[in-house]
């Protein structure tokens, strides 16, 4: 599945508990799959540093999918996803830092079996 992975320094008290949901239909349209296809997971109270400062907010994510990433998709993607990351948890773009993986179906697996 597409899976969006986010490691944070803010308390996981501060995190929207609907923040995983909320994100979905974002994810969805900016990736142009289905949102029943998307995993997303945030880990707060991560110790994280942007260049020896780690008491601002920050997060490190990554996104992986298979397919429908690219220099131009990849453009539009990390514009949504900073702007929603801030204004759900208050970390400015500037401390949000997003890697990005397409994957071949066979390295993804699921269900047991790998996406051939
Ligand atoms: O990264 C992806 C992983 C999967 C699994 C599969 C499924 O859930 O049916 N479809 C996927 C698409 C992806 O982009």
């Amino acid at each position: 599945m597409p899976c969006l992975k986010i490691l944070t320094n803010i308390p996981k008290s501060r995190i929207p508990a609907d923040f995983v949901d909320k994100i979905l239909p974002l994810l969805s349209r900016v990736v142009n799959k289905p949102v029943d296809k998307f995993l997303c997971v945030i880990s707060g109270d991560c110790q994280v540093t942007f260049g020896g400062e780690s008491t601002s907010p920050g997060a490190v994510a990554t996104l992986e999918s298979i397919g429908n990433l690219g220099p131009v998709e990849n453009k539009l993607i990390v514009k949504e996803v900073s702007a929603f990351v801030e204004r759900e948890l208050g970390i400015s773009p500037n401390r949000f830092f997003l890697s990005f993986y397409d994957l071949k179906g066979y390295n993804v697996g699921k269900g047991g079996v790998t996406i051939e």
